[in-house]
């Protein structure tokens, strides 16, 4: 019996020769798929979305089973997973109470899995932006020069903004100019759990050398050392080993260090001592951007107006604009079409994306109010405090505010990078003086029933 992987190669090989499908198609439906286990005859695959599980279940899974029949004369049953489904499984196992002693293994096998560096995380593939410009110097800079410029460099800000990518970016520039350096990455979790399972195992110096022989160390997520007190201690002794030794420390947060609950005081004065640097969502023209890059890598065609309009259906995280336009691309090769507006309006729509989206945008609020005041949009992203530009600007930050699911600090990106105080005064102001002044009241009224009939 062939083992997992010898028996994917075979299927997909027969399938590659045998097959009808376009090659596009092939990389699609089975490229994309990977074989992750053989066990009582259920050969198991993992899939990228739900709309390659329901593509395979229709369409693709039959002539699999033959095909595996064939090659191992059983009945071989599938097993179709996504990602968000093995996650569970995928998590280090929780610290047994066993007896038993364990296997010897060479010092490093146990915590050093080897480096997980995403090859797609590259500088190449990151666009910049307002948003992320000065992150994205600062990684370049501590790639030039670790260990002596930024340490640690702290990387915060929202979900899905780029902090893992650029973390990563800087472990593979790294390498690429020195390719001895020994790099570390690891969530905080994993780190953690290694942790545990070091004390469990009375392994703690095996451990001590895995994070302390290295000459990069990223640490990802360490908003969730909160509240972990032993490993907190633990890490500080980390931080301070490599820190003496002149080894550079990227570390991600969801937030600054001193507004982590419970992070040990020197730790937060740790984290500060390099540069910490915000990552905020991007604006309109970076997110175009991101989706013009990732169509040339994917070589799709979109028009520009499309790229547009999907840029403007997702306006805060990043995964989630890459979850769109591959929702866009799956969908596309279903309907075996050119990607169109009307298509990827239809493909968000119909797998239900974004299900409280509105689809009033920034942008359009922008547009509107500029055509009605005789202003410019420039003029109202821009800095000139006339009167004739300042009451527009106002209005419009006003009524992104009321009719959009839009933070402020988005809405502030959105307006030419204003902080989110400017908008706050002007959405408080507009809300005041439309009390008291009929014609602004009018005017905010028109616009209102023009943007939402
Ligand atoms: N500037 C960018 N250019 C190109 N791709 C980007 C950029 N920023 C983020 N991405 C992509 O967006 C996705 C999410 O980014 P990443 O995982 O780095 O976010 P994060 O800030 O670490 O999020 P989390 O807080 O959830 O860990 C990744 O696929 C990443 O490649």
């Amino acid at each position: 019996m062939p083992n997992y992987n010898e028996l994917w190669n075979q299927i997909e090989s027969e399938l590659k020769s045998e097959s009808s499908m376009s090659k596009d198609a092939f990389h699609e439906w089975i490229d994309a798929a990977e074989p992750l286990s053989l066990k009582d005859d259920v050969l198991t695959i993992l899939l990228p979305s739900f709309v390659h599980r329901s593509y395979w279940n229709d369409h693709i899974k039959n002539s699999v089973m033959e095909h595996a029949y064939k090659i191992t004369g059983k009945p071989i049953r599938f097993e179709l997973v996504l990602k968000d489904e093995i996650k569970e499984e995928a998590k280090p196992e929780p610290v047994q109470t066993t007896l038993t002693p364990e296997p010897e293994k060479q010092p490093s096998s146990e915590f050093m899995e080897e480096t997980k560096l995403n090859s797609k995380y590259t500088f190449e593939t990151f666009v910049t932006g307002s948003g992320n410009q000065m992150a994205h110097a600062a990684a370049l800079a501590v790639s030039e020069d670790p260990g002596t410029l930024y340490n640690p460099l702290f990387f915060y800000g929202g979900v899905g903004l780029g902090k893992t990518h650029l973390m990563h970016a800087i472990g593979h520039q790294i390498l690429k100019n020195d390719p001895k350096t020994r790099v570390k990455y690891v969530t905080s979790e994993a780190f953690t759990n290694d942790f545990i399972n070091s004390i469990q195992k009375n392994r703690q110096e095996e451990f001590h050398q895995t994070y302390r022989n290295v000459d990069l160390l990223l640490v990802d997520d360490v908003q969730f050392f909160a509240d972990k007190e032993a490993t907190q201690e633990e890490f500080f002794h980390t931080f301070e080993s490599l820190y003496n030794d002149q080894k550079q420390i990227v570390l991600t947060s969801d937030r600054l260090p001193n507004e982590i609950p419970k992070l040990q005081e020197r730790l937060v004065s740790r984290f500060k001592w390099g540069l910490s640097v915000d990552i905020t969502p991007p604006n309109l023209e970076t997110r175009i951007a991101i989706l013009r890059e990732k169509a040339l890598a994917d070589e799709i065609e979109i028009p520009d107006e499309t790229l547009n309009y999907i840029a403007n259906q997702v306006d805060s995280n990043i995964r989630e604009l890459e979850g769109a336009m591959a929702r866009i691309q799956a969908y596309a090769t279903l309907q075996n079409a050119q990607i169109t507006t009307e298509l990827a309006s239809e493909a968000l729509k119909s797998l239900n994306f974004g299900t409280n989206l509105s689809h009033l945008t920034i942008d359009i609020i922008q547009n509107k109010v500029a055509a009605y005041f005789h202003v410019t949009v420039s003029e109202i992203k821009g800095k000139k405090r006339t009167k004739s530009i300042v009451i527009p600007r106002q209005v419009a930050m006003y009524l992104a505010r009321e009719l959009t699911d839009n933070s402020l600090p988005m809405i502030g990106v959105e307006f030419g990078g204003k902080d989110h105080t400017t908008v706050l005064h002007a959405y408080e102001k507009i809300k005041k003086d439309i009390e008291t002044d009929d014609d602004l009241q009018r005017q905010v009224g028109d616009l209102k029933s023009e943007l939402k009939p």
